[in-house]
C-alpha cells in the first residue's frame, strides 16, 4: 500500500535521503525510525507529495500521492500537529476539514469521540491547546476521510502515559481493520508494542528493516536502535 522504490532526496549538498526502499503492507504498522535528522520527516513529506524525490518515487496505493483520486480520503497524514491554525477552534479545524473531503458535518462529532476530544475542549482555539490536545486534534484530521493508509510523523509526542496507551489500541485497532501505517516515533518502548515491523534509516540510508524477532535475535528494539546508530554520524554525509 505504500511503497518506496529507490528514493533520494538532496537539499543543495545535503544528501537527506539515498536509495531508500521499503514497504508497508494492508493491516500492518511499520515503526519508523532513526536518530535526529536521519531523514523520516523527509521521506514522510516526499510520500505524501509535500517533497519532490530527486530520484526513485514514493507510491500510495499504486500511485504518487498527488495523482491519486480524492488523496484526502485515502491518505490519512499528520507530519506537524502544530501546524494547525491557532486561531480556529479543535472543531473548526474538523469542520473545515470534513468540508474539503465533501463528508457530512456528523463525521466531525465521530472524529471528536474517537480522538478523545471533549465538546467543551473543540470548541476551544488550537492556540490554547496542549501538545497532547494538538495531536489528538492531528490525528483526527487525519481520519477523517477513513483513509485506508495513515502516515503519522512522532503522534505520540507529547502525549501523557493514558494518551499513549489511547494511541496504541486506535492504531492497532486501525491496522486490524485493514490500515497500512507508517510511524515515525523515538519512543522506542512504544513502537516496540505497536509495531509489526521496523526500518530503521541513518544518514538517509535505510540501516535495516524486517520484524523486531527477525532484526533483534533477543536484543531490546533501544539496544538493536543504539547497535545500528553507533555507527553512523546523526546527519547526512
Ligand atoms: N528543507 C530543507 N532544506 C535543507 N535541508 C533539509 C530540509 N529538510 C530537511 N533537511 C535536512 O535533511 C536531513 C534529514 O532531516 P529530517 O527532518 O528528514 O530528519 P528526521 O529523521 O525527521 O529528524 P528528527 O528525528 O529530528 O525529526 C537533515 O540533515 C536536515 O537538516
Amino acid at each position: 500500500m505504500i511503497e518506496f522504490n529507490r528514493v533520494g532526496k538532496s537539499y543543495g549538498g545535503v544528501r537527506a535521503l539515498d536509495d531508500v526502499s521499503f514497504t508497508v503492507g494492508a493491516g500492518s504498522i511499520t515503526g519508523f525510525l532513526g536518530p535526529n535528522g536521519a531523514g523520516k520527516s523527509t521521506a514522510m513529506r516526499v510520500l505524501a507529495g509535500l517533497s519532490r524525490p530527486s530520484s526513485g518515487a514514493a507510491t500510495v496505493l499504486g500511485r504518487p500521492y498527488a495523482e491519486l483520486d480524492r488523496p484526502g480520503s485515502q491518505v490519512g497524514v499528520l507530519l506537524d500537529a502544530s501546524a494547525q491554525h491557532p486561531g480556529r477552534t479543535g472543531r473548526e479545524v474538523l469542520t473545515l476539514g470534513a468540508m474539503m473531503l465533501g463528508l457530512p458535518a456528523s463525521r466531525v462529532d465521530e472524529v471528536l469521540d474517537l480522538v478523545g476530544l471533549t465538546g467543551q475542549e473543540a470548541r476551544r482555539r488550537v492556540g490554547g491547546y496542549s501538545l497532547g490536545m494538538r495531536q489528538r486534534l492531528g490525528v483526527g484530521h487525519a481520519l477523517l476521510g477513513r483513509p485506508r493508509v495513515l502516515v503519522l510523523d512522532e503522534p505520540a509526542n507529547g502525549l501523557d502515559p493514558q494518551g499513549i496507551r489511547w494511541m496504541r489500541g486506535l492504531l492497532r485497532g486501525l491496522a486490524e481493520a485493514g490500515c497500512a501505517i507508517l510511524l515515525s516515533s523515538h519512543l522506542l518502548h512504544e513502537v516496540e508494542q505497536v509495531a509489526d515491523r521496523i526500518v530503521m534509516i541513518g544518514r538517509g540510508r535505510v540501516l535495516a528493516q524486517g520484524t523486531l524477532a527477525e532484526l533483534g535475535r533477543g536484543r531490546s528494539l533501544e539496544q538493536l536502535f543504539l547497535d545500528l546508530t553507533a555507527t553512523t554520524d546523526r546527519s547526512p554525509a
